[in-house]
Formats: structure tokens, C-alpha cells, sequence
């Protein structure tokens, strides 16, 4: 049956639900209708729209030549910076330039599927729960609405990814985090080093990075943008996100001046990495490094893309601060916690700025 609208509007909530969500149009999906306005479920609260009064246009995150990595300044530059800012951006970092380009293509190959396509890996259809085509962040535990479709993508292994994952994309994700390791790894070395963990093992390496979720995130032209968000405030509860973002811009990362209550621009750098801190190494290290808010705007004039790696802890991983960090008698701000536990509570609620890592508190 064909959606209930009038004059480009949906008459009501249930069937602009059935549209986006049931039927896997997503907002891809309204956005292409031409809608006139901006519904009313995406319409987000006046504190959680990004005026143009609390952007800080004269500062930035740090930008990290990583041409010479070997080089004790760059792995200073990479603590101090996920120390002050917890985001910073890097250049020169060797995965080729082929390999975005060709992971960009393949989001808008995915995106550009017909809506039936696209629902087959829907929370209710998917073969596994480790793909998921969505919408919004979780809905059904929103108030307002996010303007965002993506593709989640677990990675248990290459054989797994070839029968489960999207045929259009599968190839191009798959080098991206194949290439993007060898950065990961190198990155996770100097911020271990800078708490005092000489030797990643074995069982270091799966706390820091046992599990890989690469999303696929379309941000289509939206009406009234300055009414709603892309993604809304919140930090990721990763160890660290690799984010390849395209040119257009909207992500913001909220400063570390004053009230603390300005927003800085990340801008597109051609071939940079953004890297963040996440939850999980706030915890491991004890508050060392910094999980920081970020946010993406909507935009009104031109479809978006971005395509974050989740460096994660494996699910059954219990994270706490590690005992390196302890050592010279520091107090543990956090408690020990299973990993997937802290993850389904972070997807469980809507978007809420730094409350999750409240979950792992002492
Ligand atoms: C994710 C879990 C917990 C799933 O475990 P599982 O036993 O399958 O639980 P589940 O009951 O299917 O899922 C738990 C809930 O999470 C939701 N969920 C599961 N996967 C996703 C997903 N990819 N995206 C959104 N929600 C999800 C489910 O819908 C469940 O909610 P509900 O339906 O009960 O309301 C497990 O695989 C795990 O522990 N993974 C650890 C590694 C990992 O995936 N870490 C997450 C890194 S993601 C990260 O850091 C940031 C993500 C992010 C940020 C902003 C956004 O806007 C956004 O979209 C995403
Ligand atoms: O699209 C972006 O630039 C950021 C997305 C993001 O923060 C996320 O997916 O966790
Ligand atoms: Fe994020």
C-alpha cells in the first residue's frame, strides 16, 4: 500500500514509520520526495540544535603528519592530543587514497539500491545480526529523530563477510579496515606507551581492538536543517573511531574552552583520517585520554557521507582501568565491566551526550 501523504506531508507518525523504517525508504528515502518541510518527529529540541553563536571558527583539532611515526613528536603530538581534545585529524598515514575513494563509492553504490534491497538487511530481515541497515540512531527510544540512514557492519571474518555482507560494498570495507589496521595498530602503540604499557599482548590486543564495527552513514539533503540534527551529541564507545568523512563537512567536536559549551569544526582535509578517543580507552585509561562530544548538522543542499571504523574491545572483554595506570596508587575512577554490556547500553537509549560512560562509574 502506498504511503499515506498530503501535499508532501505524511498525515500521520505511523505512516511516515512505515515508510522510513518498515518499508526501508529511510530518510534517503522522504528527502527524495521533495518534501516541502521537515517532519515533525525529526524536529529536535532548541537546546539540542547547533546555533551559529556557540561554533568557535578561529580554533582546531590538531592535525598529525604521520610521515614520520617512528619519530617521538609524533607519537607526543598523538597523546597530547587525545589527552586535550580526544579528536585529531591525520595526514600522511598510508592507506592509499584509492582505498577512501573507493570505500566513498561504495556507500553511495549501497545507498543508491532500491528501498526492497536495502530492507533485507533491516534489523527485523538481516540474515545476522552483525549486518544492519538503519535509520535515526535508535528509534524506537527517541524523542526526536536523527536525519540519518546507515549500514552497520560487524566483522567476524572474511569468510562471514562474504556471505553475509552487501555484495556492492562488501570488497571496499574490507580494504579499508585491512588497510587501516596497520594505522590503528601504530596509533594504539604510542598511547599505550604514553600510560606506561610497554608490550601490547595478546591479551591487551583484544581489549584494545578484539572487535572491528565499520557504519556506512548517508545524510541526505534535508529541509529546514537548523530544525533537527544529522547524529546528536554523544561519545563513541569505542577504543578508538578512524572516521573518513567526505568533502562537504558538519561534524563538530565540542571544545575544551570556558564553559565548554562551544563547538569546533572538524573540516574535510583531502586523504585525512579523523581519529577519535572513545568510551572504552577513557575507561582503560583511567581518564587519561578522553572520550570527547561530537555531533553532525544536516545539511540543505547536499547529501552527506561518512564512514567510521569502531576500534572495540571484544564483546566478552571485561574493561577497567588498566593496572599499568594504577600502579603509582592512582584511585580507579571506573569499575569493571563486560564490554557488550556497556555497548547495549549505549544503543538502548537515544543519544545522550557523555552519559554512558556514567554506566562504568565507581
Ligand atoms: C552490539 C552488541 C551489544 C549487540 O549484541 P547482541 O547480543 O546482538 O544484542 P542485541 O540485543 O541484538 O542488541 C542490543 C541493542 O542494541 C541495538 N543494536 C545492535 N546493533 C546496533 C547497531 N549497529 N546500531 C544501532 N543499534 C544497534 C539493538 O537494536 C538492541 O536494542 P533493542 O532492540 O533491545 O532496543 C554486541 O555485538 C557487542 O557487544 N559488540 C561490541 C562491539 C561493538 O559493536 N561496539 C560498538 C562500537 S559502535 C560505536 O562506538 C559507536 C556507534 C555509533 C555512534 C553514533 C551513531 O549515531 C551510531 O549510529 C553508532
Ligand atoms: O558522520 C560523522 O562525521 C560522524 C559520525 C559519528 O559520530 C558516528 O557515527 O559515531
Ligand atoms: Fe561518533
Amino acid at each position: 500500500m502506498a504511503p499515506i501523504i498530503r501535499d508532501r506531508q505524511f498525515t500521520d507518525s505511523s505512516a511516515l514509520t512505515d515508510f522510513v523504517i518498515n518499508r526501508g525508504n529511510g530518510v534517503k528515502g522522504l528527502s527524495e520526495m521533495g518534501l516541502k518541510a521537515l517532519p515533525k518527529p525529526y524536529i529536535q529540541p532548541l537546546e539540542e540544535r547547533l546555533c551559529m553563536t556557540k561554533f568557535v571558527p578561529q580554533q582546531s583539532i590538531p592535525i598529525i603528519d604521520m610521515s614520520y611515526w617512528k619519530n617521538p613528536r609524533v607519537a607526543s603530538a598523538v597523546c597530547d592530543a587525545a589527552e586535550k581534545w580526544g579528536f585529531f585529524q591525520i595526514v600522511n598515514h598510508d592507506v592509499p587514497i584509492e582505498v577512501l575513494n573507493n570505500v566513498k563509492d561504495a556507500t553511495y553504490r549501497f545507498f543508491d539500491l532500491p528501498a526492497d534491497q536495502k530492507n533485507k538487511y533491516s534489523k527485523e530481515n538481516s540474515a545476522s545480526k552483525n549486518v544492519r541497515f538503519g535509520t535515526s540512531f535508535s528509534p524506537e527510544a527517541e524523542k526526536s529523530l536523527e536525519w540519518k540512514d546507515y549500514l552497520s557492519l560487524f566483522f567476524v571474518s572474511e569468510e562471514e563477510a562474504s556471505m553475509l555482507w552487501p555484495p556492492v560494498c562488501r570488497e571496499q570495507v574490507l580494504d579499508y579496515i585491512r588497510r587501516t589496521e596497520v594505522v590503528i595498530k601504530k596509533l594504539l602503540q604510542m598511547l599505550m606507551e604514553g600510560i606506561n604499557v610497554k608490550e601490547i599482548d595478546e591479551a591487551k590486543r583484544s581489549l584494545l581492538m578484539g572487535s572491528i564495527r565499520t557504519n556506512l552513514n548517508y545524510y541526505p539533503i534535508c529541509p529546514d536543517p537548523e530544525l533537527t540534527v544529522g547524529v546528536g551529541r554523544h561519545s563513541d564507545v569505542s577504543t578508538l573511531t578512524i572516521l573518513l568523512q567526505d568533502e562537504i563537512g558538519g561534524l563538530y567536536v565540542r571544545g575544551n574552552q570556558g564553559d565548554g559549551d562551544n563547538w569546533i569544526h572538524v573540516p574535510p582535509i583531502k586523504g585525512s583520517l579523523v581519529i577519535n578517543v572513545g568510551d572504552a580507552l577513557q575507561i582503560l585509561s583511567n581518564n587519561r585520554y578522553k572520550s570527547v562530544e561530537h555531533r553532525v548538522i544536516a545539511n540543505g543542499t547536499k547529501n552527506r557521507i561518512s564512514v567510521p571504523i569502531f576500534v572495540n574491545p571484544k564483546p566478552t572483554d571485561i574493561i577497567g582501568p588498566l593496572v599499568e595506570v594504577l600502579k603509582n596508587g592512582e584511585k580507579p575512577i571506573y569499575k569493571q565491566v563486560l564490554y557488550s554490556d556497556y555497548v547495549k547500553h549505549f544503543f538502548r537509549k537515544a543519544h545522550d551526550g557523555k552519559k554512558t560512560v556514567e554506566f562504568a562509574e565507581i
